[in-house]
């Protein structure tokens, strides 16, 4: 493109009403404190800023933030009681769709219930959640409008993003646990009790340290290395991280060319990280953060592993392409690709009902 055609393009993107975020929307939050704590001058400067695309601001923003709350079940601090939590998750988000699908496989839906916050959200508002897709605007349970809610009373003087996931005491509406890192291991270990007869050990007693070390390689080559590279702001930077995330996925293809599941024939927590980066990869990564050496369908063992794991009610229920779709085309703009807001049609979604052939490994 010429640069007068850039300039062009980009002042009439400065012109479009990016409001639409939620054009429906019947709640005032730029009044209301609670809904937005952040509110105010920094705020508006933040979002100013980044409709000019000032990325740099947003990643310091929006650079991965320590979990605050980190109540265990495990070492006795939070009791083991059904109807007392309630996971709030955004079905965008792939920390938090991690900690729905552990819940569902395990078998705990019954004894934890879950939430989900609205992926859009008003312009202006950054930093904070809602509950605008229920009746009312508010959350069935817990009764709040914004997850900002939950936080400020589990910490008066929290000022940091609220992020989701976030594991709610329903009695208090408190947050307790916002670690995405350790909530399955958790579910695992702290509430086999409740677990349904069928529910695998995702966290296998003689497995743990692997599981942990290929946790630790998946996060790093994987789950955070697409967002790198999405949000690289110099050439050698995306490169970087997007030859880590190709050479991680080759030897990923390997190790699934021997086994059904990355430990062997069951599902671990290790299976559950790697599938909400892969279901996410050729519909986001791939043309939304450019990282788009390969698709997934072009590895055919992880392309099968991921749709034999899409045949898990637990991992379908809880992948809602739509809200994926809509939340990174829409807003998530990076530097790479922040020229048009528009959703693609593909890629062909349907092509996740095809059968896959770990069966073999059976
Ligand atoms: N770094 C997060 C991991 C979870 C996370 O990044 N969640 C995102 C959604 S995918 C979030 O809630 N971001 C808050 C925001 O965008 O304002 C944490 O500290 O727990």
């Amino acid at each position: 493109m010429t640069k007068i055609k850039e300039a062009a393009l980009e002042s009439e993107l400065t012109k479009i009403d990016v409001t639409e975020e939620l054009a429906a929307c019947p709640i005032d939050f730029s009044k209301s404190q609670v809904a937005n704590p952040r509110a105010g001058q920094k705020q508006k400067e933040y979002n100013n800023g980044l409709s000019k695309s000032n990325f740099n601001e947003r990643k310091k923003y929006e650079a991965n933030q320590e979990p605050q709350f980190n109540q265990l079940f495990t070492d006795g601090t939070l009791p083991v009681k059904p109807g007392k939590y309630r996971l709030i998750w955004s079905k965008h988000c792939p920390w938090a769709t991690r900690i729905a699908i552990a819940i569902d496989l395990l078998g705990l839906n019954t004894v934890i219930s879950k939430g989900v916050v609205d992926p859009l959200r008003p312009a202006g508002v950054v930093g904070d959640w809602f509950f605008t897709l229920d009746a009312n605007n508010e959350d069935p349970v817990l009764h709040t409008h914004a997850l900002s809610e939950s936080y400020l009373r589990a910490d008066p003087t929290y000022k940091l993003r609220t992020t989701v996931p976030a594991l709610v005491e329903i009695e208090t509406g408190k947050v307790v646990n916002n670690n995405y890192n350790t909530l399955n291991t958790e579910l695992a270990l702290a509430w086999k009790k409740y677990q349904s007869a069928t529910a695998p050990d995702i966290y296998p007693v003689q497995l743990r340290a692997d599981i942990d070390a290929l946790n630790q390689i998946i996060y790093t080559d994987v789950n955070a290395a697409v967002n790198e590279a999405g949000l690289a702001r110099s050439q050698a930077d995306y490169e970087k991280y997007y030859e880590r995330v190709f050479n991680r996925l080759d030897w990923l293809e390997q190790r699934l060319s021997k086994q059904r599941y990355l430990f062997g024939k069951q599902i671990t927590d290790t299976d559950i990280r790697l599938f909400v980066t892969l279901v996410r990869f050729d519909t986001v990564f791939y043309q939304k953060y450019y990282v788009n050496k390969k698709r997934l369908v072009d590895y055919p063992n992880l392309w099968n592993y991921a749709k034999d794991l899409y045949t898990v009610p637990a991992f379908k229920n809880n992948t809602d392409f739509d809200a994926i779709k809509k939340r990174f085309y829409q807003v998530d703009h990076t530097p790479v690709s922040d020229l048009t807001r528009i959703i693609p049609k593909g890629p062909d979604l349907s092509i996740w009902e095809e059968p896959n052939d770990r069966k073999r490994f059976e």
